[in-house]
């Protein structure tokens, strides 16, 4: 039975949920390509809980998860298959919708804490796609992508860095003699930490080690080695393998450590498709070096999409919590309204949700810029490349950085607005919460990659005082003109959004400057002026991010039904105001803007949260989470959010028994005085 409330939010609503949903899938096809292939997973018996998974040890969770994941492959892949028909082969739009099955909501489905497979398709194969020569692609790409043999992961982390990558320790010899590298952990700090999947699920590795040949040091590279027998799964001779142990949030990830001893693999396991060393020895860098950093900028990439995911489950769960609760009258004697109608709330939903719409039109926008730039790699003009890399490398390190700042932040303000219930596990914020507070750091910690984007950003504001042509996604700096307020208010906040960008990097280049004026080389001038360009690369993510949801939803909005154009106009809205809002330190620092202005901006924000109430769990609907994505018993699609709470509490393994043996060995020792 439904309860009612949401009976009632449903029947109110004046969009259509289905209008939505078939908006937020790519089309009709998709949507019910999605709900059928999710039902195959969902209605099978073989992938439900017997036990609530939080109530497993992490060994069993760990055993589990291996369990699930190889039949979840096993039947994906059939169906994969089926569906790409001769088109079955691994290049990276394919990798990328495979990816997405496991990453994306199915994949969330089975997984609430991730599963140690995961990695082998998004950075193992991956880096084989970017980095393999297409010789060494014709050898393993097949069979890694058929996992024939093969379970990979990417091994660059080291227990002593992460964020330093010029800093890794592991050493990979050259023995021209035998024409095989020499791999060596050097010391403790030189173990791989971290990868996903090392601990006991991956026979194979891409390797980052610093290359010698000879007492040549070459640089960092990647290379291929197996580190545990096909077979026998037995760690290799030389090879010291584990499970980092339990961690704050995905903990069936499998994250392992790694340490080499004299391994030998032949020469062309070192991936060679931008540098090669020849037989006799020689060291060849034939491409750009810094795509050996590929890998990370393509997970940097589909990770914006990832957490809006994990945004936008958590939004549903507390927007469907918050039709069905009721509390506290907001009149005297009047009964208890859902506590989505306390204005309050809404303000703390609802800019989430906007937030996770936004997210998804700007993932879209990037993979296709990502996608753009591959190709112009593949042209070899250097220049045009560089510049390329350049922009690409800036506009994913902000835009990963601020997005998995903002979605752990928001998951964490949705989890909160569910009160106490929100704290349980069953309630699943826990889960989302670990693993999108994992993308902050992980592939990248927040302020590592703001302070990138940062040093992309001044050069182009002194391009900019050279009257140079900037890239798209910075040509605003070349508008030096100051805030006109005028009717549109959205246009207002975004370009005084723009406006403290621009005079915030203004402040973080003067920093700069200043540091050197005083004798300090630029590595320190940087170092002092951090506080100023970590800022500068937040305000450009929060101009970027605004401008460009402005302008991919004007672009789609015309082809779209009348109520969706109308309600994504209404959230594009609402996060651009809550951005400013959000931002309003920043804002009121830069522009001038008086407290008539702001107020506009904040009536217009009220105003908004009152037009979308009555279709907040219509919208929700529309992002068409199925209950198992959700794995929530506050956020199912029927609302029984009570029973649900009693009946997981009763399946507690704690509750298979009236009363538990400790209360013989020590609770009744100890009120008998007998301990
Ligand atoms: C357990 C998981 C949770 C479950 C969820 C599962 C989801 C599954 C999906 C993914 C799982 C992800 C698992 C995570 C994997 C990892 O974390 S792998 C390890 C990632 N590590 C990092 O990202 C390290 C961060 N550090 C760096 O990237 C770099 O070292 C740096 C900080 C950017 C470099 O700084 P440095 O100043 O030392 O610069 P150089 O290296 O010398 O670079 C010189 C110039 O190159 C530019 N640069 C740097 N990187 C890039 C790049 N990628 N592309 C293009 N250009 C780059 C840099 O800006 C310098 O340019 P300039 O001199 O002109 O300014
Ligand atoms: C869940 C999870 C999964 C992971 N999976 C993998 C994987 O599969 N493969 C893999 O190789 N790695 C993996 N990692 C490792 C991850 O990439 C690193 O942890 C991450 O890049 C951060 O590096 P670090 O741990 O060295 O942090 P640190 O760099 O030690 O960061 C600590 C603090 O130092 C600051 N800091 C560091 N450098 C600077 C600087 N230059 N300027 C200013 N401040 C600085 C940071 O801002 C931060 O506040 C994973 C990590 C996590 C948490």
């Amino acid at each position: 039975m439904m309860n009612v409330d949401l009976q009632q939010e449903r029947a109110s609503a004046t969009i259509d949920s289905e209008d939505f949903a078939q908006w937020w899938a790519g089309g009709k096809t998709n949507l019910e390509q999605r709900r059928s292939l999710e039902s195959q997973f969902f209605n099978d018996p073989q992938f439900d809980d017997v036990i609530p998974a939080s109530c497993l040890s992490y060994k069993e969770r760990y055993e589990h998860s291996v369990a699930r994941g190889t039949q979840f492959l096993h039947k994906l892949r059939q169906w994969f298959s089926e569906k790409q028909g001769k088109n079955n082969v691994c290049d990276l739009n394919t990798l990328q919708e495979f990816r997405f099955l496991l990453s994306g909501p199915l994949g969330t489905g089975l997984f609430q804490q991730s599963f140690p497979l995961r990695l082998h398709f998004s950075m193992f194969v991956s880096t084989l796609l970017n980095q393999g020569t297409e010789e060494q692609q014709r050898k393993w790409l097949s069979r890694a992508w058929h996992m024939d043999g093969i379970i990979g992961t990417y091994a660059q982390t080291e227990l002593g860095h992460g964020s330093y990558i010029r800093g890794l320790e592991t050493r990979a010899d050259y023995d021209a003699e035998h024409e095989e590298f020499i791999l060596n952990t050097p010391n403790l700090t030189a173990y791989k930490w971290w990868p996903g999947g090392l601990g006991q699920t991956a026979n194979m590795v891409v390797v980052l080690g610093q290359l010698y040949v000879g007492e040549k040091h070459c640089g960092l590279q990647s290379f291929l080695v197996r580190i545990r027998d096909e077979q026998t799964h037995e760690p290799i001779l030389g090879v010291d393998v584990g499970d980092i142990g339990p961690k704050l949030g995905a903990n069936c990830v499998n994250n392992g450590y790694l340490g080499f001893q004299n391994v030998r693999i032949p020469r062309d396991q070192m991936l060679m498709k931008n540098a090669q060393v020849t037989s006799d020895g020689k060291f060849i860098q034939s491409g750009q070096p810094l795509l050996l950093y590929g890998t990370m900028v393509f997970v940097r990439v589909i990770t914006v999409r990832d957490v809006m995911f994990e945004l936008l489950q958590a939004g549903t769960i507390a927007t469907r919590y918050s039709a069905v609760r009721r509390q506290s009258p907001i009149e005297p004697g009047k009964p208890e309204p859902q506590i989505l109608d306390h204005l309050t709330q809404q303000a703390k939903i609802f800019p989430q949700l906007a937030r996770g719409v936004s997210y998804r039109l700007v993932a879209d926008w990037l993979w296709q810029f990502y996608q753009n730039v591959m190709q112009t790699l593949e042209k070899k003009d250097s220049a045009l490349a560089s510049d390329s890399l350049a922009e690409l490398h800036a506009v994913s390190c902000c835009l990963k950085a601020v997005a998995t700042q903002e979605a752990s932040e928001g998951i964490d303000i949705l989890r909160k607005a569910c009160g106490g219930h929100g704290y349980m596990a069953s309630a699943n914020f826990d889960s989302i919460y670990g693993l999108a507070t994992a993308a902050y750091t992980y592939e990248g910690e927040y302020t590592v990659l703001l302070l990138q984007t940062a040093r992309f950003l001044v050069r182009q504001y002194v391009d900019s005082l050279k009257r140079k042509i900037l890239p798209g996604s910075v040509t605003y700096l070349r508008d030096v003109s100051r805030l006109v307020w005028g009717k549109d208010l959205v246009e207002n906040c975004v370009r005084s959004l723009e406006i403290a960008s621009l005079e915030q990097i203004r402040l973080a280049w003067q920093c700069q400057k200043e540091q050197r004026k005083r004798g300090l080389g630029v590595e320190q001038s940087n170092n002092l002026a951090g506080r100023q360009l970590v800022a500068a690369a937040t305000a450009h993510a929060h101009a970027f991010l605004t401008r460009t949801t402005v302008r991919e939803l004007r672009r789609i909005v015309s082809g779209l039904k009348p109520s969706v154009a109308g309600i994504l106009t209404q959230l594009m809205e609402l996060f651009v105001l809550d951005t400013f809002l959000r931002q309003a330190g920043q804002v009121l620092r830069w522009n001038s803007i008086n407290g008539r202005q702001l107020r506009q901006v904040e009536q217009r924000f009220e105003q908004l949260l009152s037009k979308l109430r009555p279709n907040a769990v219509a919208l929700v609907d529309g992002f068409d989470f199925h209950d198992r994505v959700l794995g929530s018993t506050l956020g199912a699609y029927d609302g029984r959010v009570y029973e649900r709470l009693m009946a997981e509490a009763r399946r507690n393994p704690l509750n298979q028994e009236t009363v538990n043996s400790s209360f013989y060995s020590h609770l009744q020792p100890m009120m008998r005085g007998k301990l």
